[in-house]
């Protein structure tokens, strides 16, 4: 891959480590050295450029890789250059491989839940012209050097068959440990602890976590002391999977802009993690609506999610709090409900936590249907926008997520109903019943669009 600046001086090593503050990496002698931030701008254009390449090449609809998201993760990208001849010049990227340490659910041999903090293999990809050259091997076993792990000792989000292979080929790994979520761990998983290198990515995070105790069978629950909330993504974790069902979870649970209290909820809530929806459970009247949340019969697709793709436009504001208080007021009394009413709609600052990935802001632009599909009054119309969801997060591409993104701009008109047609709703819907069927969400637009402002 090649680049409009110079790879080669930018990138002296031939593997080059870059973590969430994306450092250009200090210069050879002897060459000129242009603005730090000029520099930066070019580590950030070889990220988002790489992330591209490998959506494209597992075909994801969007990038799980970007500078962005580098930025608001504490993963770790190794980045190989091409060294050989043929590019003297202003050099090439061979490819990357992006490792993190993610909280997971895994399942033992005996199907029984462990919570671990494992290192994870995130994304992967070697260009198209030089795989199957040992390029990849490289890459995986510098990594694996540096964070001083043991390749059993991985887990790996959703690998491709061609990871698979790489994998068995190189390092022997075939026999999986099934799972419930996306990760694939192996055999061996469970039979050594890992322990971190005082300079690995794990140890600089946790450092007074990094002694565990040996485990026979499987890792007792040995976890790092809390972090700061942002730093918490627990359970399912995974970027593709959280984006599978992007489309219609990004209407609810990436909620930095939602109002409360759905503000007030955690992504985990909405986790596709079967350990997790037993685990958890949203209060009431949220967890009146789990069944949308159900994963298709199928695998989903590998994908990202289109709230996190860091190319999405501006971004329309949501409905206020207020209006949607003045929308409980027309349900039933409920405890709850009378609660929310009682509560200052400012919210206590518990009440009002909230994740602070880029995903949250894009469930913004997603809670309005871009397309007027949310309109219908069928009671079925919300299952239906879901299939399509899933459909559309099937079959699209990760060029139409641009197009997407660009819908997702706030270009649309988003008065779905005509103002004269703005009668109050029949008030049979409750809070009580399906609360996320498509009147409800139609009725929050309604009532949005008789501002006068
Ligand atoms: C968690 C994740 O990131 S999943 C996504 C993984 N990435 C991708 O699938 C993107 C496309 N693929 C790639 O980028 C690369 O093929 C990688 C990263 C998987 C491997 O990198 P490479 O440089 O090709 O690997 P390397 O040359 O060291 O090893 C080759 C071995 O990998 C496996 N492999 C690589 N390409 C293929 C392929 N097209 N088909 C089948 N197996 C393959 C084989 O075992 C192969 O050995 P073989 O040639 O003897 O059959």
């Amino acid at each position: 891959m090649e680049f409009p600046f110079d790879v080669d001086a930018l990138l002296p090593e031939r593997i080059t480590v870059l973590d969430q503050h994306l450092r250009p990496p200090a210069r050879r002698p002897g060459t000129t050295t242009p603005a730090r931030v000029d520099l930066q701008q070019q580590i950030m254009t070889i990220v988002d450029e790489l992330g591209k390449a490998s959506a494209k090449a597992q075909h994801l609809p969007a990038p799980i890789t970007s500078a962005s998201r580098m930025q608001s993760n504490r993963h770790v990208m190794y980045i190989l250059k091409d060294t050989s001849a043929r590019m003297a010049g202003k050099g090439a990227i061979v490819g990357f491989l992006k490792v993190g340490y993610k909280k997971l659910f895994v399942l033992d041999d005996r199907e029984a839940h462990n919570e671990v903090e494992p290192l994870c293999i995130l994304d992967f990809y070697i260009h198209e012209s030089l795989q199957r050259h040992g390029h990849g091997r490289d890459l995986f076993q510098y990594m694996l050097q540096k964070e001083r792990v043991e390749p059993h000792q991985l887990a790996i989000d959703r690998p491709s068959q061609k990871l698979l292979k790489f994998l068995n080929k190189h390092y022997n790994l075939e026999t999986t440990v099934p799972q419930v979520n996306n990760f694939v761990i192996f055999e061996g998983f469970f039979a050594h602890q890992h322990r971190p290198p005082a300079t690995s990515l794990r140890a600089t995070r946790h450092s007074c976590a990094a002694a565990v105790d040996p485990m026979p069978a499987a890792p007792a629950r040995k976890l790092p002391p809390k972090r700061a909330e942002g730093d918490i993504k627990p359970y399912s974790s995974s970027d593709r999977e959280c984006s599978d069902f992007s489309f219609f979870y990004s209407n609810l649970c990436c909620h930095d802009s939602l109002p409360f209290p759905f503000s007030s909820l955690s992504c985990s809530f909405f986790s596709l993690s079967p350990v997790l929806k037993v685990a958890v459970e949203p209060p009431w009247p949220l967890n009146r609506a789990p069944r949308r949340a159900t994963p298709p019969a199928h695998p989903p697709p590998r994908s990202s999610s289109l709230g996190n793709s860091p190319e999405r436009g501006p971004l329309r504001p949501f409905v206020p709090e207020q209006e949607l208080l003045r929308s409980l007021r027309l349900c039933p009394p409920h405890p709850t409900a009378r609660l929310l009413l009682a509560t200052d709609p400012g919210g206590s600052p518990a009440q009002r936590r909230r994740t602070r990935t880029p995903a949250g802001l894009v469930a913004q632009s997603c809670s309005y249907s871009r397309h007027g599909r949310l309109n219908s009054s069928s009671p079925n119309t919300g299952n239906q926008e879901l299939k399509q969801g899933e459909q559309e997060t099937e079959n699209r591409s990760a060029s139409e997520e641009q197009v997407l993104s660009q819908h997702g701009s706030g270009e649309e008109p988003m008065h779905t109903v005509p103002p004269q047609a703005q009668a109050p709703p029949a008030q049979s819907w409750t809070m009580g019943g399906d609360m996320f069927n498509a009147r409800f969400i139609r009725n929050l637009q309604e009532r949005r669009s008789t501002r006068p402002w």
